[in-house]
């Protein structure tokens, strides 16, 4: 797996990370989504640099002007619910993109400790031979992703599959390496250390979930 850590290098991105991350700031839900969306585009922006293009002449009212223009049929699909703004983000890039969403939650069966991950809503268009954009703000333990791309394989074979991700933990991109072929690429803004024991990131955010849309009651 090509693995691109964005914030190695410094830019502004840093600023968006730095206020999902901050307890204060984000308890501002607004801010907190527009943020995701924010790294979302950048994470767009970065990742179009290694998609297809073609040759094409625009023409201007004074002349023509030749320029090389994206030439993918990309499926942006992201995981809810965490995965809305970070969809939006990408989606304000991708103008044409089809679209498709999934839900993944965590299923705590016996404790909180231990859980297993539920796939259920699924809309999603023909994957055959597009370029396929997987997209869930949180990257932990690994397995909405991997159970995710799991589901949507009765669509077809995507041509090439990008993850994109805002934060992760190494141990949860392990994981999701051993699951995914050696050419996907994963796009992600910062990478962190650590797990709890409950499957959170840290220091990470928290949850990324209810930071944007509000505490839900546990299943
Ligand atoms: O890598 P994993 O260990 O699978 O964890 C990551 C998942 O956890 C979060 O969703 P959550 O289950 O909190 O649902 P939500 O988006 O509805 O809050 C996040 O958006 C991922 O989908
Ligand atoms: O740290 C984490 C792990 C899973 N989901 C989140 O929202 N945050
Ligand atoms: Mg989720």
């Amino acid at each position: 797996m090509y693995i691109h850590n964005i914030s190695k290098e410094n830019s502004v991105l840093n600023t968006f990370i730095s206020e999902i991350r901050n307890i204060n700031i984000q308890k501002d839900s607004m801010r907190f989504r527009r943020n995701i969306e924010r790294i979302g585009e950048v994470l767009g922006y970065e990742m179009s640099k290694s998609l297809n293009y073609s040759a094409s002449t625009i023409e201007t009212p004074l002349g023509n002007c030749n320029i090389d223009l994206l030439n993918n049929d990309i499926v942006l699909c992201s995981i809810l619910r965490a995965g809305v703004p970070l969809h939006n983000g990408l989606l304000n890039y991708f103008d044409t993109a089809e679209n498709a969403f999934i839900s993944a939650y965590r299923h705590h069966k016996h404790n909180p400790e231990s859980f297993e991950i539920i796939v259920e809503y699924l809309a999603c268009p023909n994957l055959e031979n597009k370029t396929l954009i997987l997209a869930d703000p949180m990257l932990a333990t690994g397995q909405s992703m991997v159970a995710t791309f799991e589901a949507l394989k009765p669509f077809g074979t995507p041509k090439e599959v990008h993850l994109i991700s805002v934060i992760g933990a190494q141990e949860g991109i392990d994981f999701v390496e051993s699951h995914f072929d050696d050419k996907t690429h994963l796009w992600i803004a910062a990478i962190d250390d650590n797990l709890n024991d409950k499957g959170y990131i840290i220091p990470g955010l928290g949850d990324a979930g209810d930071l944007a849309f509000g505490e839900k009651l546990q299943q």
